[in-house]
């Protein structure tokens, strides 16, 4: 299968990083954008100003508002808009082709997975999934960044990753697209907890204890979907789990800091929060972890402060009021 040109839907933050390591790479890459005006800015200064200011992109980058074929698909769009970035493309263009799903969220309602998105969606499309450690700024500016690729056919993955490493970005391949696409959902919603911990000024042991229980919980929810268990000790895993958890870089705990602070969701949302996709998949992962019988104390507790039904003294204080239990 030829794997030369590059498709990448979502001109955010992630999509114009993605182009950018495709470009690094040897890719020849559409970025997709949404008005002829963004592409127009976007082609005159090779720089996506908007969303990574300050970043120059490589020549092989066009930004385009459609595209007619194009042998690899990004999606990079948030996650609750990837149902509908699918109703609005030609289904010939994803049919036999690798798709690579890099948001990290479930989908409000329909509690599925970005690849059960795109099975509903575009059945005839080869899902792969993208996660792990990676701050879209990091794989801009070619700063070294591993990151996992999983996929159903181990051949197609590998040619995959092949295609989009480069001197600075390395895929990983691997084949447990659900214990891949799971880590990067929840480890939002846990870096949402930790992030309310620097907040609350609950002190560095109590995010790392944090951390620790939030990767045996990940563990039970990937086990209880399906998923490898294993997969949590690499880059998906771990490796996200550690970045986002720790990171003020990172939006999804920079919005938990406010929270941790005392601010409500809907008051920081008002004051232009930056996207944090933990916000809308916590509510969806309590509801899995209900749903598949799953104790997920962590989520619950990130639930209840999000949705504003408790305050961060209320869920710490019966947290660690729960029945004492053995570690394993
Ligand atoms: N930023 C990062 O470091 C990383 C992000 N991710 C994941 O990537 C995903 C996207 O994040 P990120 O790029 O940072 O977010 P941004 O907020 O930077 O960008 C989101 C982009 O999606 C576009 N968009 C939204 N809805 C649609 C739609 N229906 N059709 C087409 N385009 C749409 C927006 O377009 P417009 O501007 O026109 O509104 C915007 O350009 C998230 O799931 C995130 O978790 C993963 C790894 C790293
Ligand atoms: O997923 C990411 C890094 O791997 C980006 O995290 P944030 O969306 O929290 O910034």
């Amino acid at each position: 299968m030829a794997l030369e040109t590059v498709a990448v839907f979502g001109a955010g933050a992630w999509g114009t990083a993605l182009a950018q390591a495709s470009a690094m790479a040897g890719r020849e890459v559409s970025l997709i954008v949404r008005t002829e005006a963004q592409a127009d800015a976007i082609n005159a200064s090779h720089a996506n100003e908007v969303a990574l200011p300050g970043q120059t992109l490589l020549p092989a980058i066009t930004a385009k508002t459609d595209v007619s074929d194009a042998d690899i698909i990004i999606l990079a769009v948030p996650a609750q808009a990837t149902r509908t970035l699918l109703t609005s493309l030609d289904p010939h263009l994803l049919s036999e082709k690798p798709v690579i799903l890099s948001a990290k969220g479930l989908e409000v309602g329909t509690l599925a997975r970005q690849s059960e998105i795109l099975a509903d969606m575009a059945p005839r499309a080869i899902g792969h999934v993208l996660s792990g450690p990676s701050f879209a700024g990091d794989v801009a500016a070619g700063r070294p960044t591993a990151v996992t690729l999983a996929g159903d056919d181990a051949n197609l993955t590998s040619d995959l990753a092949a295609a989009l490493a480069g001197p600075s970005f390395r895929p990983y391949a691997a084949d447990d697209r659900i214990g891949v696409e799971v880590a990067g959902a929840l480890k939002n919603v846990y870096a949402l907890a930790c992030g309310a911990v620097e907040g609350a000024r609950l002190g560095a042991s109590a995010r790392s204890a944090l951390i620790a229980r939030a990767y045996a919980e990940m563990a039970r929810m990937v086990h209880a979907l399906g998923g490898s268990a294993h997969t949590l000790t690499g880059l998906a895993g771990l490796g996200d789990l550690t970045l986002t958890c720790t990171s003020i870089q990172s939006r999804n705990y920079q919005f938990g800091m406010a929270l941790g602070a005392g601010g409500r969701t809907q008051e920081i949302l008002a004051g232009g929060a930056k996207l944090a996709e933990g916000v809308a998949t916590a509510p969806v992962a309590a509801a899995l972890a209900r749903s598949l019988d799953v104790d997920a104390p962590l989520i619950d507790a990130v639930d209840a402060v999000v949705a504003a039904r408790a305050d961060i003294a209320t869920v710490v204080a019966g947290l660690m009021a729960r029945p004492l239990k053995r570690e394993h």
